[in-house]
C-alpha cells in the first residue's frame, strides 16, 4: 500500500500583480513559484532553503492557507488548503520569522492562555498542555514574567510553545533561528528534534546550512522559484563527491591576484574570508591535484599559512547548485 505523503504540493505556480509608475498605472508581474513540486511525509523533518526571492515563503503561506496559488495543486494532510481551510487550520501551526504574534505586557503563561482560548482549547485541558509546553521549551521559571523582559531565545521559544498549543500534526516554521545565538539556536534544535520524536511533521526554511544539515531529513533546494535539487543532507553531499574544496590560509588581508585564480578553468568557485592578519581562501575545484600546483604559481609572492583538502560541506554544495559563479 503506498504511503500518502502528509505534504503534496504538483507543479505550484503563484505570480504576484505589483502596480508600478507615477500614477500606479503600470502593472508588473513577479512570478515568485514557477511550477513546484515536492512531497513530505509524516514525521519528516523537511527544509526548503534558497536564497533571498527564491519563493520559500510564498511557499510555506500557500501550504498555510494564507495565499491561494496562481495554478497547481497542493494537498495537506489530505486536504486542499484553498477550499478546505476551515477543517485544515486547527490541524496545523505556523511560526514566521521575528516576533509578531506575542503580546509583550502579558507573561509567558497569559500569552499560551490567550492563544489556548483562540483554539478553543477547553479551559479544564489548558492548565496542563501550557505547563507541558513551558517545559519543553524550558520556560517554566519565567512562566510569569512579561514577554517584554524575555531575551530573543526566550521570545522564540515561546513562538514555538505558542506554535504548539493547538497540538498541530503537522508545524511550519520559516527562518526560526534568525537572530539567535549559538547556543540559543542549538536549544532550538533540540526541542524541534524533541517534537519530530512525538511524531509532529516540521517543515522549514532557513539560511544556516549547519542547521539544515544537522535537523532535516530531506531537503529541497529552490531557486527564483524553481525547485534545483531535493535528497537527504547526506546524499546532496556525496551528489557533489567529486568536487574537492581546497583551503587556503593566506599571511595578510588581502590575497594576492585572485584574478589569475578566478582564470583557471578547472576552479568552480572561490570564497574568500578576510581577516585582520590572513585570509582565507576556500577554492572548489573538480581536479585538486591540478589546482593545488596551480594556485601555488599564481598566488606567488603570497605567504600560505596552511593548506588542505577538505570534502564538501552542505553550503558548499548549496553555493555549487544555487551560487554559481567563481566570485561569489
Ligand atoms: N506581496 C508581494 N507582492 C509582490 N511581490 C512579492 C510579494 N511577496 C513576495 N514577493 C516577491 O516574490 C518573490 C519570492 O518572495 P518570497 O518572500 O517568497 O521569497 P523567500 O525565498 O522567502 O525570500 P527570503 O529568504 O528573503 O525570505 C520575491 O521576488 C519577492 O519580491
Amino acid at each position: 500500500m503506498k504511503i500518502q505523503p502528509i505534504i503534496d504540493v504538483v507543479d505550484v505556480k503563484r505570480t504576484y500583480k505589483t502596480t508600478t509608475g507615477l500614477w500606479k498605472s503600470a502593472t508588473k508581474e513577479i512570478e515568485a513559484l514557477s511550477g513546484i513540486s515536492f512531497n513530505v511525509q509524516e514525521g519528516e523533518i523537511f527544509g526548503l532553503l534558497g536564497p533571498n526571492g527564491a519563493g520559500k515563503t510564498t511557499m510555506i503561506k500557500i501550504m498555510t492557507t494564507m495565499l491561494i496559488p496562481t495554478s497547481g495543486k497542493v494537498s495537506i494532510l489530505g486536504l486542499n488548503p484553498v477550499t478546505e481551510y476551515a477543517q485544515l487550520r486547527p490541524q496545523i501551526n505556523f511560526i514566521l520569522g521575528g516576533e509578531r504574534n506575542l503580546y509583550w505586557r502579558l507573561t509567558a503563561y497569559q500569552n499560551l492562555a490567550y492563544f489556548a482560548d483562540l483554539y478553543q482549547i477547553p479551559r479544564q485541558q489548558q492548565k496542563k498542555r501550557i505547563a507541558d509546553l513551558l517545559d519543553l521549551v524550558e520556560l517554566t521559571d519565567a512562566a510569569h514574567q512579561k514577554v517584554e523582559t524575555f531575551s530573543k531565545g526566550m521570545k522564540q521559544r515561546l513562538q514555538i510553545a505558542r506554535g504548539l498549543i493547538n497540538e498541530p500534526k503537522i508545524l511550519f516554521l520559516d527562518e526560526p533561528s534568525i537572530g539567535l545565538d549559538p547556543y540559543s539556536a542549538r536549544k532550538l534544535r533540540d526541542i524541534l528534534r524533541q517534537l519530530k520524536e512525538t511524531g509532529t511533521t516540521i517543515l522549514l526554511t532557513t539560511h544556516y546550512m549547519y542547521e539544515a544539515d544537522e535537523l532535516c531529513d530531506r531537503i529541497a533546494f529552490i531557486d527564483k522559484g524553481k525547485l534545483v535539487s531535493i535528497d537527504s543532507p547526506n546524499n546532496l553531499k556525496a551528489s557533489s563527491n567529486h568536487l574537492s574544496i581546497i583551503e587556503c590560509k593566506l599571511a595578510g588581508p588581502d590575497p594576492l591576484n585572485l584574478d589569475a585564480l578566478h582564470k583557471l578553468s578547472f576552479i568552480e568557485h572561490i570564497q574568500v574570508e578576510r581577516q585582520d592578519y590572513f585570509s582565507l581562501l576556500r577554492i572548489h575545484t573538480l581536479s585538486p591535484q591540478a589546482a593545488v600546483s596551480s594556485i601555488f604559481e599564481s598566488l606567488q609572492g603570497a605567504e600560505v599559512l596552511d593548506l588542505a583538502i577538505t570534502k564538501p560541506t552542505l553550503e558548499d554544495v548549496y553555493l555549487q547548485v544555487i551560487g554559481g559563479g567563481k566570485n561569489a
